[in-house]
């Protein structure tokens, strides 16, 4: 869902959330008493406003009542009611603000933990993408020079090939035919398609050249020419493939493989090209840009074409720039011959990867590849098919052994819950050493960043002064708060274990995000990544042991994405997805397709549970009849409230977040908004996960109430639904709020409407390729 990421990144803009009130509506008598009282009540915060800590609450309120969002404090003065508990009676805080509790008005799990079928035990399970252990298959086995076969094993510590890369190299050694690569997540699909690559152009030979010695020179050299052009959707990506070519030319040191990709200097990549490059690694908007604008890229002697991660080229609206690169490769190719290079094939092989096999593939399969071969792994099973058996294979499973559970939260207790999961998980040093935590958009993963980093005190954490990572990032964007995309997080670490926060989204520049991972790979710290789906793809971070789904994916082959960054190259992995009560429990029938086992081994969780285990003691946790960690987590909640109330820019923050993630949830795809019903969301507990304090109508979300704009808005979606609309973000354009809201083209034409958004799209890939999240 990059799109519906990119898009939230503009959907509240950075001019503060205030406004001046007004009083609209309702019979004059009202309007009037609501006057009156608000001016009443306007006059006594002046005169509270000097005292003490009263002065700050008096902004605040000020603050809330000139919301736009927040007309609630324009209205007669009403005391909020309170909700009680027996363990949780009225709660009132420092502040003297009534709040509600955790543990009442949750709407009870429509289904209950023991209707789940009971959880079988497998014993230890096979893991599906791990490499293959019989002796008798090995890299020589299947053509690779001992050489680059003993590198990989020497250098690289890969002794064995995965089933993807064992049938791409008996494929693509062997045969000069196209290629669609199908394998789940880390399976190794990056190899599979290098190393055949790597090992045709370590036996190309130039012949008639002599060095100084006069020895024929064999070898090609980085000005023979531009063989292999690796397209991907992102830079991360591009950069990711780009350094695991360059451990494996590690070994043939005269091949020279490079990299162009948005953002990057056009002038030194300029420079590269005019030495030469062997193999060029790029994003598709890029290279375009160089075909038309470097006449010393040459590309006619290009013979393998590679677009890695086909789908995510597709729903970023390359598919044209794809079909330049290609038709600027059949116009070169056929001027030139490459018969002066021994051994390089006359045809050009294109190999289109994906993990997933989406409509959007078939797509570019039909544009890019001529007869291919469809090359597929599903666990260790061997299965080489044609293109007529497509439709059988279009099922995507997530790895195996991939531990897979769902918990099901209530809006209220869904922040408490996650610092539950969180402080379980690395409660033991060792346990888990990294963790992902996905959230719906840019807004909610700054805000939550900022209230994990927080000290335990309710202040913000300030940790420029010890983290000399921050104060680098600092002082190289000189804007502080925006720069700090790493913490440690005393609220989650505990006496055994300091845990490190990294933030990701596309709104971050792209070097404080190129940082940012970097960072985070290479933490040796136990390290948490809360992020948008920036991080869902391709995306290849060692020990990753854990990967929360906070908010659910968009679509399940996102989510599907989203687990895959665990569970890689056989190793274990977990992951969790957090669901409320309701319409969203049905979403497990989601979860039970992308599992082999057909969902006997997704475990359930409920909120208690998590609760208990994360902020219960260790011993007094299994003692079901203690409830202390009920009163620990309405601290922590409470503690995270005052901090949001704290000053205006924090209440900000959480009321964006609030409101851009409400937006979000109605961009899951059609098919799924069964499942995310945005009208059956309860506001005002959603926003206790934000740790506000508003009523729930004090928070107006756009699309939320009935009225003319709404019934266009459902015309459109039905419309989708009827499968119009492919274009994801066009969701976006029907949910997700009015055009200034949005800064989404409105159009009445849903074909239109879809070309906007990839013009829109696009605009943003000139400023930033990778701008999602
Ligand atoms: N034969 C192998 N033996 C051991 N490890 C391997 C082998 N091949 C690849 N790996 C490792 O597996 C991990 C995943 O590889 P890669 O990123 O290529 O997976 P992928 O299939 O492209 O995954 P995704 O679909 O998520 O992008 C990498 O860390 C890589 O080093």
């Amino acid at each position: 869902m990059a799109d519906d990421g990119l898009l939230l990144n503009f959907s509240v803009g950075d001019a503060p959330l205030t406004a001046k009130s007004s009083f609209t509506g309702g019979h004059w008598r009202d309007k009037l008493i609501a006057k009156r009282v608000a001016s009443g009540r306007q006059r006594k915060q002046a005169n509270r406003s000097t005292r003490g800590t009263e002065a700050q609450e008096t902004l605040l309120r000020g603050a809330a009542s000139n919301h736009p969002l927040s007309d609630i404090s324009d209205r007669p003065y009403k005391r909020p009611r309170v909700e009680t508990t027996p363990s949780n009676k009225k709660k009132v805080d420092e502040s003297n603000q009534f709040v509600s509790s955790l543990f009442t008005s949750n709407p009870k799990p429509q289904t209950l933990a023991n209707d789940e079928p009971e959880i079988l035990d497998q014993g230890p399970i096979d893991p599906s993408n791990a490499p293959l252990t019989s002796e008798l298959v090995n890299f020589t086995s299947l053509g690779l020079s001992p050489s680059l076969a003993g590198h990989l094993l020497n250098k690289l510590e890969i002794k064995s090939p995965t089933a993807i890369q064992k049938k791409a190299l008996t494929q693509l050694m062997n045969a000069n035919t196209d290629a669609l690569l199908q394998a789940e997540t880390g399976s190794g699909k990056t190899l599979a398609y290098l190393l055949p690559i790597v090992q045709h152009l370590m036996s190309l030979a130039t012949p008639g050249q002599t060095e100084a010695s006069g020895r024929n020179v064999t070898r090609i050299q980085r000005d023979s020419g531009l063989f292999a052009l690796i397209l991907a959707p992102t830079r991360e990506l591009c950069k990711q493939i780009s350094i695991v070519l360059e451990g494996l030319l590690r070994c043939a040191h005269w091949i020279v493989a490079g990299t162009v990709a948005g953002g990057e200097n056009k002038k030194s990549e300029k420079a590269r090209l005019r030495k030469g490059l062997n193999v060029l690694v790029a994003t598709p908007g890029r290279l375009t840009d160089h075909l038309a604008n470097t006449k010393v890229l040459d590309v006619s002697r290009v013979r393998w074409l590679v677009l890695d991660e086909g789908d995510r080229l597709m729903e970023l609206g390359f598919e044209q720039d794809i079909q330049r690169i290609i038709s600027n490769l059949n116009l070169q190719s056929q001027k030139v011959h490459g018969t002066e290079i021994a051994g390089l094939p006359r045809k050009r092989t294109t190999i289109l990867c994906s993990a997933t096999m989406k409509m959007e593939v078939e797509q570019l399969r039909d544009v890019s590849l001529k007869d291919p071969a469809h090359i597929r792994a599903e666990g260790k099973q061997e299965d080489t098919q044609g293109e007529g058996q497509m439709q059988e294979v279009n099922s995507f499973s997530a790895p195996a052994q991939l531990k897979q559970s769902y918990a099901i939260v209530p809006a209220k207790m869904r922040l408490v819950s996650l610092v539950a999961v969180l402080r379980r998980a690395f409660a033991r040093k060792g346990t888990v050493a990294k963790a992902i935590v996905f959230l719906s958009c840019a807004d909610s993963v700054n805000f939550h960043f900022d209230l994990l980093a927080r000290d335990q005190d309710g202040t913000e954490s300030n940790k420029l002064q010890s983290d000399p990572e921050r104060q680098v990032e600092s002082r190289e964007l000189s804007k502080p708060s925006e720069a700090q995309t790493s913490a440690s997080s005393p609220t989650l670490s505990g006496p055994e274990n300091t845990i490190q926060i990294f933030r990701l989204h596309g709104s971050l520049p792209q070097p404080l995000r190129t940082s940012t991972l970097s960072a985070y790979a290479k933490s040796t710290r136990s390290a948490v990544l809360l992020c948008t789906d920036v991080a869902s793809r391709g995306l290849d971070v060692a020990n990753v042991d854990l990967v929360i789904e906070y908010d659910p994916a968009f679509s399940k082959e996102e989510h599907l994405h989203r687990i895959g960054r665990t569970a890689r190259a056989g190793r274990d992995g977990r992951a969790l997805v957090f669901l409320m009560p309701g319409d969203e429990e049905n979403y497990t029938q989601v979860l039970k397709q992308g599992r082999r086992d057909a969902g006997i081994g997704i475990a359930r969780h409920d909120a208690d549970e998590l609760l208990q285990r994360g902020f219960g003691t260790m011993t007094r946790a299994l003692n079901s009849k203690s409830r202390e960690w009920e009163e620990r987590a309405t601290e922590w909640q409470l503690n995270a409230e005052r901090w949001v109330q704290e000053s205006l820019r924090t209440l900000e923050q959480a009321r964006r977040a609030f409101q851009s993630h409400v937006r979000a949830y109605a961009t899951h795809v059609a098919a799924e908004r069964q499942y995310f019903n945005v009208k059956g969301l309860h506001l005002g507990h959603l926003a206790k996960a934000f740790a506000l304090r508003d009523k729930p109508g004090s928070i107006k979300v756009p699309g939320l109430r009935p009225g003319k704009e709404n019934l266009a808005k459902d015309r459109l979606d039905r419309k989708a639904q009827a499968g119009s609309l492919a274009v994801n973000g066009l969701r976006k354009e029907n949910r997700g709020g009015t055009k200034a809201e949005t800064d989404i083209p409105k159009a009445t034409d849903a074909q239109e409407a879809a070309r906007k958004m990839r013009a829109k799209m696009k605009q943003m890939s000139g400023a930033s390729e990778f701008n999602i999240g």
